[in-house]
């Protein structure tokens, strides 16, 4: 465990070094720190300041996420890879394509986090409902970004959250971030709570690696839902195990609302994912 933890902590570690020492992490450090690594996070890049999209960090994180990518393929190509850098919706296809070209992908270790979206769900949740966070249970499906983040909340248990105050709740839970982004006013992002998502997860995944059965955690993967209409990704309820991936669930019965809530997602997932590929496909890893 402290192993996986470690590898995280030392890239942060590298990077903060070759910043503050003009240290090269590449490619011998990064080598070195990668290698026999079990779980790598992946949060490297920059954050976003007032006014941007997630979208709008594409230009400078994808080809740092393609170049750790390319760097993990070499040195734990076996490794379940958990990427954090925005735009998540492009950055794990990204890491896909630069893993096919090494022939090495594996879509069950491959993850976008997203677990701080249903985290913030939890709270927003129990904020109206007077509840402890740590009780509710929100099912949040689709990207990690604007209307690709679909709350789900008619399978909550709160059906007597509607209307405006159910569009207020959504909109809320899909922009939690520019939220802070703003609050922060140029000093980055929820790095706090990205790291608690990002703890979570990976402790999820260790536990699931260990044995333990029944460990559930909603992540962006590779996913069959909705392959038939063009997007390969998708986030939902996953079923983790010790090979990374064991099922992922579909996203059960929704509203005509939750129906309407999908098709925008859908529509912008797409393109989010088909720029990460065409990246690649244009810009491969050297
Ligand atoms: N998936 C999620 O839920 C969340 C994702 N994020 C994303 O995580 C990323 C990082 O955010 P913060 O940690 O707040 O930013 P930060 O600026 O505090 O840390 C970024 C790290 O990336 C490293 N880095 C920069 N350029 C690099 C390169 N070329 N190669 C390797 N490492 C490099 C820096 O040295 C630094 O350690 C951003 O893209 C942000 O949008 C942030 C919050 C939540
Ligand atoms: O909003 C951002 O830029 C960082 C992020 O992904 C989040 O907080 O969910």
């Amino acid at each position: 465990m402290l192993r996986s933890a470690g590898v995280a902590a030392d890239i942060s570690h590298i990077n903060t070094k070759s910043e503050v020492k003009g240290y090269d992490p590449t490619p011998s450090g990064l080598r070195e720190c990668l290698t026999g690594a079990e779980i790598v996070l992946i949060p490297a890049g920059v954050p976003r300041k007032p006014g941007m999209t997630r979208d709008d960090l594409f230009n400078t994180n994808a080809s740092i996420v393609r170049d750790l990518a390319k760097a993990c393929a070499e040195a734990c190509p076996e490794a379940n890879l958990l990427i954090i850098s925005n735009p998540v919706n492009s950055t794990v296809p990204i890491c896909a394509e630069v893993l096919k070209s090494r022939g090495v992908y594996n879509p069950k270790r491959l993850f976008g986090v997203t677990t701080l979206d249903v985290v913030r769900a939890s709270r927003f949740v129990s904020e109206i409902k007077g509840s402890d966070p740590a009780n509710e249970n929100i099912t949040v499906v689709g990207g990690h970004s604007g209307v690709t983040i679909v709350p789900l909340i008619s399978q909550s248990g709160h059906s007597d959250i509607s209307g405006e105050k159910l569009d207020t709740l959504v909109n809320r839970i899909q922009f939690g971030g520019d939220e802070v982004v703003k609050a922060k006013d140029g000093a980055g992002s929820a790095t706090l709570s990205m790291a608690m998502a990002g703890a979570r997860f990976a402790e999820s995944l260790l536990r699931a690696s260990q044995g333990e059965t029944g460990v559930v955690e909603p992540t962006f993967v590779d996913s069959p839902l909705y392959k038939s209409k063009g997007v390969d990704f998708f986030a939902s309820k996953v079923t983790l195990g010790p090979d990374g991936v064991q099922e992922i669930h579909d996203v059960g019965k929704l509203t005509s609302h939750e129906e309407g809530l999908l098709d925008a997602c859908l529509a912008d997932l797409k393109k989010n994912i088909e720029k990460g590929v065409k990246f690649v496909a244009e810009n491969p890893p050297k």
